[in-house]
């Protein structure tokens, strides 16, 4: 899940990109990336690493231009090298430069397609590139170059382009372009700012990143809308497709996004509380009797749902496990054994909270189980004499194909396995997930704000349809073998 960013001010907007870009890290920990428009020139710097790593002062003192977009990157296609990074820059027609946050399931006819038909080459194995290339090419030939020429361009991309995507594109000449799959699977939202020269627009995956930018979030881009934000400052905006069912993701409210955005209109934090509120029902339904002393989450992303919890089995909440605050998030780490040795170096127990209690251990997911398998271990060296574990999400038993790396069943802890077996996996006295009614219900929260979520991961059902060969190309150049196959050579 990557996170975008793009913005149209007075003045150079470089170091505004890139504190938004820093509030997104959670969104992508392996590459980032800003381009800037000057009124001749688009500037472009990227690489792998944490933001902070990819820009120093003298990179940060190139990017000038009043109009930008920035990415950070967490690799759902091709490689992890730095060559795929983003934005990614076309210098036909006027000069693109583009970032992605999404995939791409037809990326490899629209490869085809492009070089075959468009006469185009994508140097790279990068869904985005393809993304691109495709935006480039319907902008090509559309005169003059305006608003209108763009919202043409984008209805093309509509037309060819299936998948989950969220995009930010600054065009040479014209300014900003932003749009979202016609079933809004990812997110992408609209924000604006007052200041003395007039009004600066920005959108960004997540509000969150307004929050350090001083600018206020005005509404969430629609599913097949586009936004253009011309170099004068002035909004466009247009529905460039029929809408399909609006199908946002739900693992965007479970795990990815923080907590302090609000993705289509519901926050991300009372959601999250939601899911506390019906698990904890649900375990008191299933355990009228239960013996649990204590309510322990699984920092980060458990904290709310954990909490609530707490609050409705009426007992003790207590953080048992230390973060280090100094390592990123395990489950967008591209290999398995990175994944592993990160959990141990990430989270370590207080033993005086387990000692000789019933312990109900909260996650906000259970995916490949790295994390719950060490932790229920931990939990069970620390002293605890019953260790239970509670998931506020459904077990996770379909690969998701629309911008989160779990291209294979096989990887997944809950395929072909019942709770009773994957309970025994974990190596803990109770395991008990969310029914998916009862998430769905937790994010759409009392107001009823969405009716539909791609909630594929959890249900095998994809809005866009994919077919069965997709999911085997996918296992097979995207299953942590394979990239462990691809590191050795
Ligand atoms: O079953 P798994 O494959 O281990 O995946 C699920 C775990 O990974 C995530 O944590 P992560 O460490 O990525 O981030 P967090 O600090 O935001 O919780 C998530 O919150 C679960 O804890
Ligand atoms: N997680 C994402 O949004 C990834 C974007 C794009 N598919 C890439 O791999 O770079
Ligand atoms: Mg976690």
């Amino acid at each position: 899940m990557c996170g975008i960013i793009g913005i149209v001010g007075h003045q150079d907007v470089a170091a505004q990109l890139y504190d938004g870009l820093l509030v997104l890290q959670h969104r992508g920990q392996d590459a980032a990336g800003i381009a800037t428009a000057d009124r001749h020139r688009l500037l472009l710097h990227k690489g792998n690493g944490l933001v902070s790593d990819v820009f120093d002062d003298a990179a940060m003192r190139r990017m000038v231009g009043h109009v930008g977009i920035g990415h950070c990157r967490y690799p759902t296609a091709g490689s992890e090298g730095d060559d795929e990074a983003q934005p990614f820059y076309v210098n036909s027609p006027y000069g693109i430069a583009l970032a992605h946050n999404g995939n791409l399931i037809n990326a490899d006819a629209l490869r085809e397609e492009l070089f075959q038909q468009d006469r185009r080459n994508v140097n790279t194995e990068s869904d985005s590139e393809v993304l691109l290339n495709v935006f480039a090419h319907e902008m090509a030939g559309l005169e003059p170059l305006s608003a209108e020429t763009a919202f043409r361009a984008v209805s093309g991309v509509y037309r060819r382009c299936v998948g989950g995507y969220a995009v930010v594109a600054t065009v040479l000449g014209l300014g900003l372009v932003a749009f979202r799959d016609p079933n809004g699977i990812r997110p992408l939202v609209l924000g604006k700012r007052s200041g003395a020269s007039g009004d600066e627009y920005a959108v960004a995956s997540e509000s969150v990143a307004f929050d350090l930018t001083g600018f206020k979030r005005v509404r969430d881009v629609q599913p097949g809308e586009a936004i253009v934000i011309t170099n004068d400052g002035t909004l466009h905006a247009r529905q460039c497709v029929t809408p399909g069912t609006h199908t946002p993701c739900i693992f965007e409210y479970v795990y990815f996004a923080r907590p302090d955005s609000m993705i289509d209109d519901i926050s991300v934090h009372k959601a999250r509380m939601r899911m506390g509120q019906k698990l904890g029902e649900k375990i008191l339904r299933l355990r009228p009797d239960h013996d649990i002393d204590t309510v322990i989450p699984i920092p980060d992303s458990s904290r709310d749902a954990a909490l609530e919890v707490a609050n409705v089995l009426g007992i003790k909440y207590r953080e048992g496990f230390i973060k280090n605050r100094y390592v990123g998030r395990t489950f967008i780490m591209p290999g398995q054994e990175m994944r592993a040795k990160s959990v141990r170096r990430k989270l370590n127990p207080i033993p005086l909270e387990f000692r000789n209690r019933v312990v109900l251990l909260v996650d906000d997911s259970i995916v490949r189980g790295t994390t719950s398998r060490q932790i229920v271990q931990m939990a069970r060296e620390a002293g605890a004499r019953k260790v239970y574990l509670a998931s506020a999400a459904p077990p996770v038993r379909h690969p998701n194909i629309y911008g989160i790396d779990m291209p294979s069943r096989e990887e997944l802890i809950a395929h072909q396995r019942d709770e009773s077996e994957i309970e025994k996996l974990l190596g803990c006295d109770w395991l008990v997930y969310q029914d998916l009614t009862d998430l769905e219900e937790a994010v759409s929260g009392p107001k009823q704000r969405l009716e539909h979520f791609d909630s594929s991961c959890f249900n095998g059902e994809y809005v866009t349809g994919a077919a069965e060969e997709y999911f085997e190309r996918v296992r097979r150049l995207r299953s942590d073998e394979a990239k462990a196959d691809r590191r050795a050579l």
